[in-house]
């Protein structure tokens, strides 16, 4: 059986773009279950030049998207999430959508972390914001799989052929292989300098002029050949199983990464985010796991590092819901190579109509910034020898109704054909120990490290 009625759907987009109002047609089909990963895999030999993944923490919403129908991009600075809120809702109005259309226009993409900052080459193509409007999205949602072909009107038969080209692979699908080049260099970004920034950092928090700052650097590693995406998110699938698995990729460079952090998810007037900071690694016996866990829950640093974040998620969350919801004292989050202090927040009546509000609100959330924003803005730019692109930064998607869920681009590194850059960052207070903040973005660098093959040398 075919899983996709090929002819079906070219031949229902002929007919819809013949007799459409509006400038764009949807349509779209049930599928039978296939592996996302695989999907992805398809994109650039079937002639589509970008292409994402999203999977959330349950890996129960999973959205794959090939070329782009739709883009909004923006080099704004302060009103970059205004423009593309009021792009989305323009967007929401060019589309007729059919066939199964209780499946929204849904947008995906990201930011830069602080558009402020000069962009380097390093991050060509990844501008203060972008979303993409697939040319076909593949959906899996509370176990139903979908496809949505999404073209606009005046150019249904210029996608038609790669579209075809897909619709055959997708008859028979090949595994993603697990092959990866072999690395020939690590480069990481001078140690002492880095070191240096963070006594900096340390010493102007002791001074008063702000209370805390997250202090990143990022490593560069070089291959004997070029780095498959795919293969790189079939292996962080298997690899980080509670994390948000995210790609993003344009003209052969991909931003990849399995973070663990949410920073906001909207559902009807429901919203929830996750307060993540205070760190320790994972023990090589559940004895001494145990006991970091312990030794973390109760370390005043860490707690002070945790708390500047959960007044700010609070903040926000009060200043849009009519309640919040939130324990009183963290709990451990518990990943393969690390472990984290954790407060879940639930607001509920909350009257931001677009998740894209929200994530402007929260956005950078003292687990990525620091405290106050503004000076710590100031002193990441000045102490910090990086440019951050879209690491620590919202990446997510959101829906034609505003509804969408977002993470922190953290954990995570930058492809580029047989090149890979990957970032780190780790929250300094007036107690940090550099040479132990050092330490502990080598362990946030693992899962990335281990997803290209690279076993972690710290
Ligand atoms: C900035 C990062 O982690 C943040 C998220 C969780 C815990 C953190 C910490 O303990 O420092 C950081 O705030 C990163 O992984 O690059």
């Amino acid at each position: 059986m075919a899983i996709v009625s090929q002819h079906k759907i070219q031949q229902q987009l002929h007919e819809l773009a013949a007799n459409a109002a509006r400038p764009f047609v949807s349509w779209t089909e049930p599928l039978e279950d296939i592996d996302p990963v695989s999907f992805f895999m398809q994109g650039p030999s079937c002639g589509f030049r970008e292409r994402f993944f999203w999977s959330d923490r349950s890996g129960s919403t999973i959205f794959v998207g090939l070329g782009s129908a739709y883009t909004i991009e923006t080099e704004e600075t302060d009103g970059r999430f205004h423009y593309v809120e009021q792009q989305r809702q323009r967007w929401v109005e060019q589309i007729e959508r059919h066939g199964e259309a209780d499946m929204p226009p849904l947008l995906f993409g990201g930011f830069a972390f602080d558009p402020h900052q000069p962009r380097t080459s390093v991050w060509r193509g990844f501008p203060a914001g972008k979303l993409i409007a697939p040319t076909v999205l593949l959906s899996v949602k509370n176990g139903r799989t979908l496809l949505t072909v999404t073209l606009p009107t005046d150019g249904v038969e210029r996608d038609m052929e790669r579209i075809g080209r897909l619709f055959r692979r997708i008859e028979e699908l090949q595994p993603v292989s697990a092959t990866l080049p072999a690395l020939v260099s690590d480069e990481e970004e001078e140690k002492e300098r880095w070191l240096a920034a963070v006594r900096q950092a340390i010493a102007s928090i002791r001074a008063g002029r702000l209370d805390k700052v997250v202090l990143a650097r990022s490593r560069r590693l070089a291959f004997t050949g070029t780095i498959d995406a795919a293969a790189v998110l079939a292996r962080l699938r298997e690899q980080q199983p509670f994390a948000y698995l995210f790609a993003f990729e344009q003209d052969g460079r991909c931003f990849i990464g399995a973070s663990p952090e949410q920073l906001v998810q909207k559902e009807g007037e429901m919203c929830q985010s996750v307060c993540l900071a205070g760190s320790v690694r994972r023990g090589s016996s559940p004895g001494e796991d145990e006991q970091l866990g312990a030794w973390l829950q109760a370390d005043s640093k860490n707690r002070e590092e945790h708390q500047f974040v959960v007044h700010m998620i609070r903040r926000v969350f009060s200043s849009v819901c009519e309640t919040v919801e939130m324990p009183t004292a963290p709990q451990l989050l518990k990943l393969p190579h690390i472990q984290h202090l954790c407060t879940p927040v639930v607001g509920r009546g909350c009257q931001e109509p677009s998740v894209l509000r929200l994530v402007e609100m929260m956005h950078p959330t003292p687990a990525l910034g620091g405290t106050p924003r503004e000076r710590a803005m100031e002193a990441i730019r000045s102490l910090e020898p990086l440019d951050r692109g879209w690491y620590a930064a919202p990446i997510g998607w959101v829906d034609a109704d505003g509804n969408g869920e977002w993470a922190v681009a953290i954990r995570s590194g930058l492809l580029d054909v047989d090149k890979a850059m990957l970032f780190a960052g780790c929250g300094i207070v007036a107690h940090s120990d550099p040479t132990s903040e050092y330490e502990e973005t080598n362990v946030k660098m693992a899962p990335m490290l281990s997803s290209l093959g690279v076993m972690s040398n710290d």
